[in-house]
């Protein structure tokens, strides 16, 4: 088994973070490398829990998972500047053909978690990526009373962003990163 599925996230409360090493977790399991790194604060305003991201791991990845809070029913402005500033991996199609997913946190249920998952795909488009997210034979998919979507694993922090992610948020994180690393590696072996 070679390579690595990155994790690739931007969080300021931590509750992306706490998803992303879930991701990590499930990506572990299936026996491939998880590579977590963070997209960084534009404005310096805190630190990275995990080493920032150079647009070198992006191009190398064999796949990926791309995490950002709901900020006003999208992605936060950090990460999609950090999107704006991979043209060049672009022109050169090295995301094309990769198994891809998306992950969320919002403060409340219904406060764009779903609708965030699906604007954060857009990018990954772009750029040829394979979109995968959670599918039903997940048994938490269909009891969470939190996050966790089909269009990828989601977290919903509460009103004061300090709620734990749920055992159904947990799993549904951990199962998707299962997926996404398998899914990597049988990708992979029709690219070499
Ligand atoms: C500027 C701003 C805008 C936000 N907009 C939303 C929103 O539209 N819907 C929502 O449910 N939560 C919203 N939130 C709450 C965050 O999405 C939530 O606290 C999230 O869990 C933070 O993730 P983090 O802990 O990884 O930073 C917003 C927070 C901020 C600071």
């Amino acid at each position: 088994m070679t390579g690595y599925v990155l994790i690739l996230y931007y969080s300021r409360h931590g509750a992306v973070a706490a998803l992303a090493d879930k991701i990590a977790i499930g990506v572990q399991q299936a026996g491939v490398e998880a590579r977590v790194r963070c997209i960084p604060p534009l404005d310096n305003s805190h630190a990275c829990k995990h080493a920032i991201v150079s647009q070198q791991e992006l191009a190398q990845c064999d796949g990926l998972a791309f995490g950002s809070p709901v900020r006003f029913g999208n992605m936060v402005a950090d990460a999609k500047a950090f999107w704006d500033s991979t043209t060049s991996l672009w022109l050169k199609g090295e995301l094309i053909d990769k198994p891809a997913g998306v992950f969320t946190s919002s403060g409340s249920m219904h406060g764009g978690n779903e609708a965030t998952l699906l604007s954060m795909s857009l990018p990954l488009l772009h750029h040829g990526m394979l979109l995968t997210g959670i599918p039903y034979s997940e048994p938490e998919l269909h009891q969470t009373q939190s996050g966790g979507t089909p269009y990828g694993p989601s977290h919903v922090s509460g009103h004061h962003a300090d709620s734990k992610l749920s055992i159904d948020e947990q799993r549904l994180a951990i199962s998707f990163g299962k997926r996404l690393a398998s899914l990597s590696q049988q990708l992979k072996q029709h690219r070499v």
